[in-house]
Protein backbone atom coordinates (compact mmCIF):
# COMPACT_ATOMS: atom_id res chain seq x y z
CA UNK A 1 0.00 0.00 0.00
CA UNK A 2 1.57 3.43 -1.00
CA UNK A 3 1.02 6.10 1.46
CA UNK A 4 0.91 10.35 -0.15
CA UNK A 5 2.49 12.65 2.40
CA UNK A 6 1.84 15.81 2.37
CA UNK A 7 4.16 17.78 -0.07
CA UNK A 8 6.60 20.12 2.31
CA UNK A 9 7.50 22.24 -0.58
CA UNK A 10 4.07 22.97 -0.16
CA UNK A 11 3.77 23.09 3.05
CA UNK A 12 6.79 25.17 2.72
CA UNK A 13 4.60 27.71 0.65
CA UNK A 14 2.19 28.35 3.53
CA UNK A 15 4.75 29.25 5.65
CA UNK A 16 6.76 31.69 3.80
CA UNK A 17 2.40 33.32 2.98
CA UNK A 18 2.13 33.31 6.66
CA UNK A 19 5.35 34.84 7.51
CA UNK A 20 4.63 37.90 4.90
CA UNK A 21 0.83 38.41 6.10
CA UNK A 22 2.01 38.88 9.61
CA UNK A 23 4.96 41.59 8.62
CA UNK A 24 2.48 43.15 5.94
CA UNK A 25 -0.06 43.33 9.72
CA UNK A 26 2.94 44.85 11.41
CA UNK A 27 4.08 47.39 8.88
CA UNK A 28 1.07 48.83 8.03
CA UNK A 29 -1.85 51.14 9.45
CA UNK A 30 -5.26 52.50 8.16
CA UNK A 31 -4.41 56.04 6.88
CA UNK A 32 -1.51 54.67 4.82
CA UNK A 33 -2.85 51.70 3.34
CA UNK A 34 -6.39 52.73 2.25
CA UNK A 35 -5.28 54.81 -0.61
CA UNK A 36 -2.92 51.96 -1.71
CA UNK A 37 -6.31 49.53 -1.91
CA UNK A 38 -8.56 52.15 -3.27
CA UNK A 39 -6.00 54.71 -5.62
CA UNK A 40 -7.68 57.72 -5.59
CA UNK A 41 -9.33 57.48 -2.12
CA UNK A 42 -8.58 60.98 -0.83
CA UNK A 43 -10.59 64.22 1.42
CA UNK A 44 -13.72 63.33 3.34
CA UNK A 45 -13.90 59.84 2.05
CA UNK A 46 -10.45 58.68 3.48
CA UNK A 47 -11.34 60.34 6.47
CA UNK A 48 -15.02 58.70 6.53
CA UNK A 49 -13.26 55.27 6.38
CA UNK A 50 -10.52 55.72 8.53
CA UNK A 51 -12.40 57.19 11.05
CA UNK A 52 -15.00 54.82 11.31
CA UNK A 53 -12.69 51.68 10.55
CA UNK A 54 -9.40 50.19 12.27
CA UNK A 55 -6.98 47.78 9.82
CA UNK A 56 -7.68 44.72 11.78
CA UNK A 57 -5.90 41.56 9.96
CA UNK A 58 -4.45 40.39 6.61
CA UNK A 59 -6.32 37.00 6.02
CA UNK A 60 -5.09 33.78 4.11
CA UNK A 61 -6.20 30.24 3.99
CA UNK A 62 -4.21 27.33 4.64
CA UNK A 63 -4.08 23.72 3.84
CA UNK A 64 -2.29 21.62 6.99
CA UNK A 65 -2.98 18.18 7.24
CA UNK A 66 -3.50 18.46 10.78
CA UNK A 67 -3.77 20.68 14.13
CA UNK A 68 -0.10 20.30 15.07
CA UNK A 69 0.94 20.68 11.58
CA UNK A 70 -0.65 23.70 12.07
CA UNK A 71 0.98 24.77 15.72
CA UNK A 72 4.23 24.12 13.81
CA UNK A 73 3.33 26.75 11.24
CA UNK A 74 2.67 29.59 13.73
CA UNK A 75 5.48 28.38 15.54
CA UNK A 76 8.14 29.14 12.76
CA UNK A 77 6.45 32.27 11.94
CA UNK A 78 6.95 33.74 15.82
CA UNK A 79 3.08 33.24 15.90
CA UNK A 80 1.11 32.13 18.56
CA UNK A 81 0.71 28.71 18.87
CA UNK A 82 -2.27 28.54 21.72
CA UNK A 83 -4.62 30.68 19.40
CA UNK A 84 -8.13 29.62 19.82
CA UNK A 85 -9.64 28.01 16.93
CA UNK A 86 -13.70 28.49 15.66
CA UNK A 87 -15.50 27.08 12.70
CA UNK A 88 -16.00 29.39 9.54
CA UNK A 89 -18.43 29.54 7.98
CA UNK A 90 -18.69 32.19 5.35
CA UNK A 91 -15.41 30.36 3.89
CA UNK A 92 -16.38 26.97 4.28
CA UNK A 93 -19.67 27.39 2.26
CA UNK A 94 -17.89 29.65 0.17
CA UNK A 95 -15.07 26.82 -0.77
CA UNK A 96 -17.88 24.50 -1.12
CA UNK A 97 -19.86 26.04 -3.53
CA UNK A 98 -16.61 26.79 -5.65
CA UNK A 99 -15.58 23.45 -5.55
CA UNK A 100 -18.90 21.68 -5.51
CA UNK A 101 -18.41 19.82 -2.36
CA UNK A 102 -20.86 19.00 0.60
CA UNK A 103 -19.96 21.94 3.03
CA UNK A 104 -19.74 19.02 5.69
CA UNK A 105 -17.08 17.49 4.08
CA UNK A 106 -14.56 20.77 4.39
CA UNK A 107 -13.36 21.06 8.05
CA UNK A 108 -12.48 25.19 7.72
CA UNK A 109 -11.04 26.59 11.54
CA UNK A 110 -10.60 30.05 11.65
CA UNK A 111 -7.95 31.14 14.00
CA UNK A 112 -6.33 34.70 14.62
CA UNK A 113 -3.27 34.55 15.90
CA UNK A 114 -2.55 38.40 17.81
CA UNK A 115 0.13 40.59 15.64
CA UNK A 116 0.97 44.02 16.73
CA UNK A 117 1.21 47.12 14.64
CA UNK A 118 4.64 49.37 14.67
CA UNK A 119 2.49 51.61 17.34
CA UNK A 120 1.25 49.04 19.13
CA UNK A 121 -2.10 48.32 17.64
CA UNK A 122 -3.40 45.22 18.44
CA UNK A 123 -3.99 42.91 15.15
CA UNK A 124 -4.28 39.57 13.78
CA UNK A 125 -3.31 37.28 11.07
CA UNK A 126 -6.75 35.86 10.13
CA UNK A 127 -5.92 32.06 9.06
CA UNK A 128 -8.33 29.83 7.20
CA UNK A 129 -7.47 26.14 8.16
CA UNK A 130 -8.55 23.69 5.67
CA UNK A 131 -8.02 20.63 7.15
CA UNK A 132 -6.54 18.38 4.45
CA UNK A 133 -5.53 15.16 5.56
CA UNK A 134 -3.54 12.71 3.39
CA UNK A 135 -5.84 10.57 1.02
CA UNK A 136 -8.61 13.34 1.61
CA UNK A 137 -9.22 13.84 -1.85
CA UNK A 138 -9.31 17.87 -1.20
CA UNK A 139 -5.87 18.28 -2.40
CA UNK A 140 -7.05 19.65 -5.51
CA UNK A 141 -9.05 22.20 -3.51
CA UNK A 142 -5.70 23.10 -1.91
CA UNK A 143 -3.70 23.22 -5.65
CA UNK A 144 -6.49 25.38 -7.08
CA UNK A 145 -6.25 27.71 -3.77
CA UNK A 146 -3.02 28.09 -3.56
CA UNK A 147 -2.32 29.96 -7.14
CA UNK A 148 -6.23 31.56 -7.50
CA UNK A 149 -5.49 32.93 -3.74
CA UNK A 150 -9.15 33.98 -3.79
CA UNK A 151 -9.49 34.13 0.27
CA UNK A 152 -6.46 36.64 0.63
CA UNK A 153 -7.60 39.56 2.01
CA UNK A 154 -7.11 43.26 4.31
CA UNK A 155 -10.15 43.40 7.24
CA UNK A 156 -10.99 46.70 8.62
CA UNK A 157 -13.43 46.27 11.58
CA UNK A 158 -15.95 48.49 12.10
CA UNK A 159 -16.19 50.53 15.30
CA UNK A 160 -19.46 51.26 16.18
CA UNK A 161 -21.44 49.52 13.57
CA UNK A 162 -24.24 51.35 12.98
CA UNK A 163 -26.69 50.09 10.13
CA UNK A 164 -26.39 53.54 8.59
CA UNK A 165 -22.60 54.41 9.00
CA UNK A 166 -22.12 50.85 7.39
CA UNK A 167 -23.99 51.35 4.45
CA UNK A 168 -22.45 54.55 4.13
CA UNK A 169 -18.69 53.16 4.53
CA UNK A 170 -19.69 50.29 1.68
CA UNK A 171 -21.13 53.16 -0.52
CA UNK A 172 -17.78 54.44 -0.38
CA UNK A 173 -16.04 51.76 -1.24
CA UNK A 174 -18.03 50.63 -4.65
CA UNK A 175 -17.61 54.60 -5.40
CA UNK A 176 -14.04 54.00 -5.41
CA UNK A 177 -13.75 50.75 -7.48
CA UNK A 178 -14.66 47.88 -5.19
CA UNK A 179 -16.66 45.50 -5.94
CA UNK A 180 -19.12 43.66 -3.49
CA UNK A 181 -18.32 39.61 -3.24
CA UNK A 182 -19.92 37.90 -0.84
CA UNK A 183 -20.25 37.85 2.52
CA UNK A 184 -22.08 36.12 5.75
CA UNK A 185 -23.20 36.53 9.37
CA UNK A 186 -21.24 33.87 10.98
CA UNK A 187 -23.27 32.80 14.30
CA UNK A 188 -20.38 31.21 16.12
CA UNK A 189 -18.51 34.85 16.34
CA UNK A 190 -22.25 37.10 15.92
CA UNK A 191 -20.45 38.70 13.39
CA UNK A 192 -21.00 40.15 10.04
CA UNK A 193 -18.37 40.31 7.18
CA UNK A 194 -18.97 42.27 3.86
CA UNK A 195 -16.09 41.07 1.02
CA UNK A 196 -15.29 43.52 -1.89
CA UNK A 197 -13.40 42.78 -4.67
CA UNK A 198 -10.51 45.13 -4.63
CA UNK A 199 -9.95 47.55 -8.14
CA UNK A 200 -7.18 46.20 -10.87
CA UNK A 201 -5.09 48.71 -9.82
CA UNK A 202 -4.62 48.41 -5.96
CA UNK A 203 -1.05 48.29 -5.25
CA UNK A 204 -1.03 45.35 -2.96
CA UNK A 205 -1.01 41.91 -3.28
CA UNK A 206 -4.19 41.15 -2.03
CA UNK A 207 -7.08 41.03 -4.42
CA UNK A 208 -9.98 41.48 -1.20
CA UNK A 209 -11.34 43.59 1.20
CA UNK A 210 -13.24 42.87 4.47
CA UNK A 211 -15.65 44.85 6.13
CA UNK A 212 -16.33 43.28 9.84
CA UNK A 213 -18.86 44.27 12.05
CA UNK A 214 -19.85 42.84 15.12
CA UNK A 215 -23.50 41.80 15.27
CA UNK A 216 -25.96 40.32 13.06
CA UNK A 217 -26.23 42.63 9.77
CA UNK A 218 -28.20 41.01 7.86
CA UNK A 219 -30.27 43.60 6.29
CA UNK A 220 -27.21 45.13 4.96
CA UNK A 221 -25.88 41.95 4.01
CA UNK A 222 -28.64 41.08 2.03
CA UNK A 223 -28.24 44.95 0.14
CA UNK A 224 -24.23 43.76 -0.04
CA UNK A 225 -25.58 40.23 -1.62
CA UNK A 226 -27.93 41.78 -3.98
CA UNK A 227 -25.98 44.95 -4.88
CA UNK A 228 -25.77 45.73 -8.53
CA UNK A 229 -22.02 45.90 -9.20
CA UNK A 230 -21.78 42.76 -6.93
CA UNK A 231 -18.37 41.10 -8.98
CA UNK A 232 -20.09 37.50 -8.90
CA UNK A 233 -22.02 36.25 -11.85
CA UNK A 234 -25.80 38.29 -12.81
CA UNK A 235 -27.41 34.90 -12.36
CA UNK A 236 -29.02 35.59 -8.85
CA UNK A 237 -28.75 31.86 -7.63
CA UNK A 238 -25.29 31.80 -8.77
CA UNK A 239 -23.97 34.52 -6.54
CA UNK A 240 -22.10 33.67 -3.48
CA UNK A 241 -24.36 33.77 -0.36
CA UNK A 242 -27.87 32.75 -2.16
CA UNK A 243 -29.33 29.64 -1.41
CA UNK A 244 -30.81 27.34 -4.29
CA UNK A 245 -34.34 27.54 -3.77
CA UNK A 246 -34.61 23.74 -2.68
CA UNK A 247 -32.06 24.90 0.49
CA UNK A 248 -34.27 27.74 0.74
CA UNK A 249 -37.28 25.89 0.87
CA UNK A 250 -36.00 23.45 3.69
CA UNK A 251 -35.19 26.38 5.67
CA UNK A 252 -38.58 27.57 5.67
CA UNK A 253 -40.18 24.32 6.00
CA UNK A 254 -38.24 23.91 9.11
CA UNK A 255 -39.11 27.05 10.93
CA UNK A 256 -41.42 25.76 13.38
CA UNK A 257 -38.57 24.29 15.12
CA UNK A 258 -36.88 27.39 15.46
CA UNK A 259 -40.00 28.54 17.23
CA UNK A 260 -39.53 24.90 18.97
CA UNK A 261 -35.76 25.51 19.95
CA UNK A 262 -36.05 28.95 21.21
CA UNK A 263 -39.19 28.46 23.56
CA UNK A 264 -37.86 25.25 24.90
CA UNK A 265 -34.43 27.02 25.45
CA UNK A 266 -36.33 29.87 27.69
CA UNK A 267 -38.95 27.35 28.93
CA UNK A 268 -35.63 25.70 30.55
CA UNK A 269 -34.75 28.62 31.90
CA UNK A 270 -31.16 28.93 29.92
CA UNK A 271 -30.88 32.13 29.26
CA UNK A 272 -31.09 33.05 32.95
CA UNK A 273 -28.45 30.04 33.26
CA UNK A 274 -25.88 31.30 30.69
CA UNK A 275 -23.66 34.01 30.47
CA UNK A 276 -22.81 36.53 27.86
CA UNK A 277 -19.22 37.52 28.67
CA UNK A 278 -18.26 33.98 29.64
CA UNK A 279 -18.54 30.34 27.81
CA UNK A 280 -19.68 27.41 29.78
CA UNK A 281 -19.60 23.71 28.95
CA UNK A 282 -22.44 22.23 28.52
CA UNK A 283 -22.18 19.56 30.91
CA UNK A 284 -21.77 22.49 33.88
CA UNK A 285 -24.82 23.66 32.05
CA UNK A 286 -26.91 20.21 31.77
CA UNK A 287 -26.13 20.47 35.79
CA UNK A 288 -27.28 23.73 36.43
CA UNK A 289 -30.09 23.33 34.03
CA UNK A 290 -31.47 19.84 34.76
CA UNK A 291 -31.10 18.77 31.58
CA UNK A 292 -29.02 16.16 29.23
CA UNK A 293 -25.66 17.13 28.14
CA UNK A 294 -25.20 15.97 24.55
CA UNK A 295 -29.43 16.71 23.54
CA UNK A 296 -28.67 19.96 25.47
CA UNK A 297 -25.64 20.19 23.06
CA UNK A 298 -27.58 19.60 20.23
CA UNK A 299 -30.01 22.28 20.77
CA UNK A 300 -27.72 24.71 21.38
CA UNK A 301 -25.70 24.09 18.38
CA UNK A 302 -28.98 24.78 16.64
CA UNK A 303 -29.95 27.50 18.42
CA UNK A 304 -25.62 29.14 17.39
CA UNK A 305 -26.74 28.86 13.52
CA UNK A 306 -29.34 31.72 14.10
CA UNK A 307 -27.24 33.96 17.00
CA UNK A 308 -29.18 33.05 20.32
CA UNK A 309 -25.99 31.73 21.55
CA UNK A 310 -22.47 31.72 20.54
CA UNK A 311 -20.20 28.61 20.63
CA UNK A 312 -16.60 28.74 21.30
CA UNK A 313 -13.75 26.59 22.49
CA UNK A 314 -14.45 26.29 25.84
CA UNK A 315 -18.31 25.90 25.35
CA UNK A 316 -21.37 27.68 24.99
CA UNK A 317 -21.81 31.64 25.86
CA UNK A 318 -25.30 33.49 25.61
CA UNK A 319 -25.20 36.44 22.87
CA UNK A 320 -27.27 39.90 22.82
CA UNK A 321 -30.18 38.31 21.12
CA UNK A 322 -30.34 35.49 23.39
CA UNK A 323 -30.29 37.49 26.72
CA UNK A 324 -33.64 38.95 25.15
CA UNK A 325 -34.89 35.68 26.42
CA UNK A 326 -34.10 36.38 30.11
CA UNK A 327 -36.66 36.03 32.28
CA UNK A 328 -35.54 39.05 34.08
CA UNK A 329 -33.79 41.71 31.39
CA UNK A 330 -35.83 44.65 30.84
CA UNK A 331 -38.10 43.85 27.95
CA UNK A 332 -37.62 40.99 28.19
CA UNK A 333 -39.47 38.75 25.09
CA UNK A 334 -39.76 35.29 27.12
CA UNK A 335 -43.53 35.83 27.63
CA UNK A 336 -43.33 35.85 24.13
CA UNK A 337 -40.87 32.69 23.47
CA UNK A 338 -43.25 30.86 25.41
CA UNK A 339 -47.01 31.97 23.89
CA UNK A 340 -45.35 31.71 20.24
CA UNK A 341 -44.24 28.50 21.18
CA UNK A 342 -47.32 27.58 23.44
CA UNK A 343 -50.91 28.63 22.19
CA UNK A 344 -50.01 29.79 19.49
CA UNK A 345 -48.00 27.10 17.93
CA UNK A 346 -50.98 24.97 18.65
CA UNK A 347 -53.22 26.93 16.44
CA UNK A 348 -51.07 27.82 13.58
CA UNK A 349 -51.48 23.74 13.03
CA UNK A 350 -55.17 24.33 11.95
CA UNK A 351 -54.34 27.35 9.85
CA UNK A 352 -55.70 25.32 6.59
CA UNK A 353 -59.06 25.84 8.67
CA UNK A 354 -59.05 29.34 9.18
CA UNK A 355 -58.06 30.17 5.44
CA UNK A 356 -61.21 27.40 4.33
CA UNK A 357 -63.58 29.09 6.34
CA UNK A 358 -62.01 32.69 7.28
CA UNK A 359 -63.11 31.47 10.59
CA UNK A 360 -59.92 31.84 13.89
CA UNK A 361 -58.09 28.29 13.85
CA UNK A 362 -57.98 28.96 18.00
CA UNK A 363 -61.65 28.80 18.36
CA UNK A 364 -61.62 25.38 16.64
CA UNK A 365 -58.58 24.18 18.24
CA UNK A 366 -59.36 25.44 22.04
CA UNK A 367 -63.47 25.62 21.47
CA UNK A 368 -63.98 29.15 22.55
CA UNK A 369 -62.66 32.67 21.40
CA UNK A 370 -59.04 33.75 22.93
CA UNK A 371 -59.64 36.37 24.86
CA UNK A 372 -62.40 34.09 26.93
CA UNK A 373 -59.92 31.42 26.85
CA UNK A 374 -57.47 33.29 27.84
CA UNK A 375 -59.77 35.21 30.68
CA UNK A 376 -60.60 31.67 32.60
CA UNK A 377 -56.91 30.96 33.13
CA UNK A 378 -55.23 33.48 35.44
CA UNK A 379 -51.68 32.37 33.94
CA UNK A 380 -52.33 32.04 30.58
CA UNK A 381 -54.07 36.18 31.41
CA UNK A 382 -50.80 36.87 32.80
CA UNK A 383 -48.06 35.69 29.93
CA UNK A 384 -50.42 36.90 27.17
CA UNK A 385 -50.63 40.56 29.17
CA UNK A 386 -46.78 40.19 29.76
CA UNK A 387 -46.59 39.12 25.68
CA UNK A 388 -48.02 42.32 24.89
CA UNK A 389 -45.65 44.15 27.24
CA UNK A 390 -42.83 42.69 25.95
CA UNK A 391 -43.31 44.35 22.21
CA UNK A 392 -44.39 47.86 24.07
CA UNK A 393 -40.82 49.15 22.81
CA UNK A 394 -43.96 50.57 19.85
CA UNK A 395 -45.23 52.98 23.25
CA UNK A 396 -41.78 54.66 23.96
CA UNK A 397 -42.81 58.02 21.60
CA UNK A 398 -46.71 58.04 22.04
CA UNK A 399 -45.81 60.51 25.65
CA UNK A 400 -44.45 63.37 23.50
CA UNK A 401 -47.28 62.88 21.10
CA UNK A 402 -48.71 66.31 20.18
CA UNK A 403 -52.26 65.16 21.16
CA UNK A 404 -50.62 63.93 24.44
CA UNK A 405 -48.21 67.08 25.07
CA UNK A 406 -51.24 69.28 24.40
CA UNK A 407 -53.55 67.73 26.97
CA UNK A 408 -50.76 67.59 29.39
CA UNK A 409 -50.56 71.50 29.38
CA UNK A 410 -54.29 71.60 30.88
CA UNK A 411 -54.11 73.51 34.08
CA UNK A 412 -53.55 71.25 37.17
CA UNK A 413 -56.52 72.89 39.09
CA UNK A 414 -58.62 71.20 35.77
CA UNK A 415 -56.41 68.05 34.64
CA UNK A 416 -56.85 66.38 31.09
CA UNK A 417 -58.05 62.67 31.06
CA UNK A 418 -56.89 59.85 28.64
CA UNK A 419 -59.21 56.88 28.81
CA UNK A 420 -57.40 54.16 27.97
CA UNK A 421 -59.88 51.61 26.18
CA UNK A 422 -59.39 47.49 26.64
CA UNK A 423 -55.64 49.40 28.12
CA UNK A 424 -54.24 46.15 28.93
CA UNK A 425 -52.15 45.86 31.80
CA UNK A 426 -51.82 49.81 31.97
CA UNK A 427 -48.29 49.49 30.32
CA UNK A 428 -49.08 52.25 27.80
CA UNK A 429 -51.06 54.17 30.37
CA UNK A 430 -48.03 54.26 32.70
CA UNK A 431 -46.09 55.88 30.55
CA UNK A 432 -48.19 58.69 29.35
CA UNK A 433 -48.96 59.40 33.08
CA UNK A 434 -44.88 58.59 34.50
CA UNK A 435 -44.16 61.26 31.44
CA UNK A 436 -46.73 63.73 32.22
CA UNK A 437 -47.56 64.21 36.03
CA UNK A 438 -50.45 66.50 35.93
CA UNK A 439 -52.75 63.96 33.29
CA UNK A 440 -55.00 61.65 34.81
CA UNK A 441 -56.24 58.15 33.07
CA UNK A 442 -59.04 56.28 33.28
CA UNK A 443 -58.30 52.26 32.23
CA UNK A 444 -61.67 50.05 30.36
CA UNK A 445 -61.00 46.33 29.99
CA UNK A 446 -62.73 43.15 31.13
CA UNK A 447 -62.63 42.27 34.56
CA UNK A 448 -59.94 39.93 34.99
CA UNK A 449 -57.58 42.23 33.08
CA UNK A 450 -58.18 45.40 35.38
CA UNK A 451 -56.95 43.75 38.09
CA UNK A 452 -53.60 43.48 36.45
CA UNK A 453 -53.69 46.83 35.29
CA UNK A 454 -54.39 48.10 39.09
CA UNK A 455 -51.54 46.49 40.16
CA UNK A 456 -49.17 47.88 37.58
CA UNK A 457 -50.49 51.38 37.72
CA UNK A 458 -49.91 51.28 41.31
CA UNK A 459 -46.29 49.81 41.47
CA UNK A 460 -45.43 52.84 38.75
CA UNK A 461 -46.56 55.36 41.48
CA UNK A 462 -49.95 56.32 39.39
CA UNK A 463 -52.71 54.91 41.26
CA UNK A 464 -53.63 57.84 42.89
CA UNK A 465 -54.17 59.33 39.13
CA UNK A 466 -55.84 56.18 37.93
CA UNK A 467 -59.72 55.16 38.08
CA UNK A 468 -60.62 51.90 36.31
CA UNK A 469 -64.12 50.61 34.43
CA UNK A 470 -64.49 47.29 34.67
CA UNK A 471 -66.56 46.76 31.43
CA UNK A 472 -67.22 46.03 27.93
CA UNK A 473 -66.50 48.37 24.82
CA UNK A 474 -70.20 49.37 25.60
CA UNK A 475 -68.78 51.22 28.65
CA UNK A 476 -66.90 53.63 27.40
CA UNK A 477 -66.65 56.34 29.72
CA UNK A 478 -67.75 59.44 28.83
CA UNK A 479 -66.13 63.07 29.46
CA UNK A 480 -62.24 62.31 28.90
CA UNK A 481 -59.83 64.35 26.55
CA UNK A 482 -57.96 61.95 25.34
CA UNK A 483 -59.43 58.44 23.90
CA UNK A 484 -56.67 55.49 23.34
CA UNK A 485 -57.46 52.08 21.75
CA UNK A 486 -54.37 50.40 21.41
CA UNK A 487 -53.69 47.43 19.07
CA UNK A 488 -57.49 46.40 19.87
CA UNK A 489 -59.41 47.33 16.35
CA UNK A 490 -56.99 44.38 14.83
CA UNK A 491 -59.00 42.05 16.35
CA UNK A 492 -61.42 42.07 15.17
CA UNK A 493 -63.66 42.32 11.70
CA UNK A 494 -65.06 45.40 10.16
CA UNK A 495 -68.57 45.35 11.87
CA UNK A 496 -67.11 44.95 15.43
CA UNK A 497 -64.61 47.76 14.56
CA UNK A 498 -67.49 50.08 13.36
CA UNK A 499 -68.96 49.08 16.93
CA UNK A 500 -66.19 49.81 18.90
CA UNK A 501 -65.85 53.26 17.03
CA UNK A 502 -69.25 54.35 17.54
CA UNK A 503 -68.87 54.08 21.61
CA UNK A 504 -65.95 55.77 21.37
CA UNK A 505 -67.29 58.44 19.46
CA UNK A 506 -70.40 58.80 21.84
CA UNK A 507 -68.45 58.82 24.86
CA UNK A 508 -65.90 61.64 23.28
CA UNK A 509 -66.58 65.26 23.80
CA UNK A 510 -66.48 67.37 20.79
CA UNK A 511 -62.97 68.53 21.73
CA UNK A 512 -61.62 65.39 22.54
CA UNK A 513 -59.00 63.18 20.09
CA UNK A 514 -58.72 59.67 19.49
CA UNK A 515 -55.50 57.81 19.21
CA UNK A 516 -55.63 54.22 17.05
CA UNK A 517 -52.32 52.43 17.49
CA UNK A 518 -51.72 49.67 15.18
CA UNK A 519 -49.66 48.12 12.27
CA UNK A 520 -50.57 49.59 8.74
CA UNK A 521 -50.14 47.55 5.97
CA UNK A 522 -47.95 48.80 3.44
CA UNK A 523 -49.57 49.85 0.26
CA UNK A 524 -46.72 48.51 -1.92
CA UNK A 525 -46.43 45.09 -0.48
CA UNK A 526 -42.95 46.01 0.46
CA UNK A 527 -41.80 43.88 3.64
CA UNK A 528 -44.07 44.34 6.99
CA UNK A 529 -44.46 43.26 10.41
CA UNK A 530 -47.99 43.90 9.51
CA UNK A 531 -48.13 41.50 6.94
CA UNK A 532 -47.41 38.67 9.12
CA UNK A 533 -49.55 40.05 11.66
CA UNK A 534 -52.40 40.11 9.46
CA UNK A 535 -51.87 36.25 9.44
CA UNK A 536 -51.77 36.03 13.30
CA UNK A 537 -54.96 37.80 13.46
CA UNK A 538 -56.87 35.07 10.93
CA UNK A 539 -54.99 32.55 12.40
CA UNK A 540 -56.13 33.48 16.30
CA UNK A 541 -58.63 36.27 16.96
CA UNK A 542 -60.71 36.24 13.15
CA UNK A 543 -58.98 39.51 12.79
CA UNK A 544 -56.68 41.83 10.64
CA UNK A 545 -54.20 44.12 9.93
CA UNK A 546 -55.42 47.18 7.74
CA UNK A 547 -54.01 50.30 5.73
CA UNK A 548 -53.96 53.65 6.63
CA UNK A 549 -57.46 54.21 4.16
CA UNK A 550 -59.10 51.42 5.45
CA UNK A 551 -58.86 52.63 8.92
CA UNK A 552 -59.76 56.25 7.52
CA UNK A 553 -63.31 54.57 5.97
CA UNK A 554 -63.91 52.68 9.03
CA UNK A 555 -63.43 55.98 11.41
CA UNK A 556 -65.71 57.94 8.87
CA UNK A 557 -68.53 54.99 9.43
CA UNK A 558 -68.16 55.68 12.90
CA UNK A 559 -68.95 59.76 12.97
CA UNK A 560 -64.54 60.33 13.04
CA UNK A 561 -62.47 61.70 10.92
CA UNK A 562 -58.73 60.65 10.61
CA UNK A 563 -56.80 63.43 10.76
CA UNK A 564 -53.30 61.72 9.94
CA UNK A 565 -51.30 59.77 11.37
CA UNK A 566 -47.55 58.97 12.31
CA UNK A 567 -44.77 55.87 12.32
CA UNK A 568 -44.11 54.08 16.07
CA UNK A 569 -41.03 51.22 16.61
CA UNK A 570 -42.16 48.05 14.96
CA UNK A 571 -43.90 48.87 12.10
CA UNK A 572 -46.59 50.39 14.56
CA UNK A 573 -48.46 54.13 13.61
CA UNK A 574 -50.73 55.88 15.83
CA UNK A 575 -53.27 57.41 13.90
CA UNK A 576 -54.86 60.67 15.30
CA UNK A 577 -58.76 60.91 15.03
CA UNK A 578 -61.67 63.40 15.46
CA UNK A 579 -65.41 63.87 15.78
CA UNK A 580 -66.16 64.66 12.07
CA UNK A 581 -67.26 67.99 11.13
CA UNK A 582 -65.66 69.36 14.89
CA UNK A 583 -63.59 72.77 13.34
CA UNK A 584 -60.46 73.17 15.33
CA UNK A 585 -59.21 74.04 17.73
CA UNK A 586 -62.10 73.19 20.02
CA UNK A 587 -61.82 74.45 23.49
CA UNK A 588 -61.11 71.80 26.27
CA UNK A 589 -64.47 71.33 28.48
CA UNK A 590 -62.88 72.62 32.08
C1 LIG B 1 -54.43 42.94 22.06
S1 LIG B 1 -54.88 43.46 23.63
C2 LIG B 1 -54.31 45.14 23.69
C3 LIG B 1 -54.09 45.64 25.07
C4 LIG B 1 -53.49 47.04 25.16
N1 LIG B 1 -54.39 48.03 24.63
C5 LIG B 1 -52.13 47.06 24.50
O1 LIG B 1 -51.96 47.68 23.45
O2 LIG B 1 -51.21 46.45 25.06
C6 LIG B 1 -56.63 43.61 23.44
C7 LIG B 1 -57.34 43.86 24.73
O3 LIG B 1 -58.73 43.92 24.47
C8 LIG B 1 -59.41 43.48 25.61
N2 LIG B 1 -60.79 43.11 25.26
C9 LIG B 1 -61.19 42.05 24.54
N3 LIG B 1 -62.52 42.05 24.43
C10 LIG B 1 -62.97 43.13 25.10
C11 LIG B 1 -64.25 43.67 25.33
N4 LIG B 1 -65.35 43.06 24.86
N5 LIG B 1 -64.34 44.80 26.05
C12 LIG B 1 -63.25 45.41 26.53
N6 LIG B 1 -61.99 44.94 26.32
C13 LIG B 1 -61.86 43.81 25.62
C14 LIG B 1 -58.58 42.30 26.06
O4 LIG B 1 -58.78 42.00 27.43
C15 LIG B 1 -57.17 42.76 25.75
O5 LIG B 1 -56.50 43.27 26.87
Amino acid sequence: MTTTLPDKTLLLDDIAGLRAAAQFVREHDSVALLPLLLPGLDGPDLQALAGHCRFAHAGLLLFPPDTDSLRAQFAACGLDVDTPSHPSVVVRDRLARRHGRDPAELDVRILRPRVYGSAGQRRAVEVFALAVPPHSGLEPIAAYERTRRHEAHLAFEVERPEPLALRGLCAILVRHGARPDGGGYNPHEDGTVLYFTLPADAACDYGRLELYARGDHRDTLAAHLDHPDRFDSPRPDARPGARQPAETLLHLLTGAWTTQALAAFARLDLPDAMDTRTAQRTEDLARATGTHPRSLATLLRYLAMFGAVAEEQEGFRLTELGALLRADTPGSMRPLALMYGGPFYRSFGGLDHAVRTGQPAFDQIFGENHFDHFARDPQLASLFDQSMAASSRMFRPLPTHPVITAAAQAPAAAPATVVDVAGGNGELLGLILTAHPHLRGVLLERPHAVEAARRRLDAAGCGPRCAYRSGDFADVPPGGDVYVLSRVLHDWDDDRCREILRHCARAMPAHADLLVVERLLPGDGSPSLATAWDLHMLCNVGGRERGADHYARLLADAGLELVGHSPLPLDAHVLHARRAGVPEPVLRRT
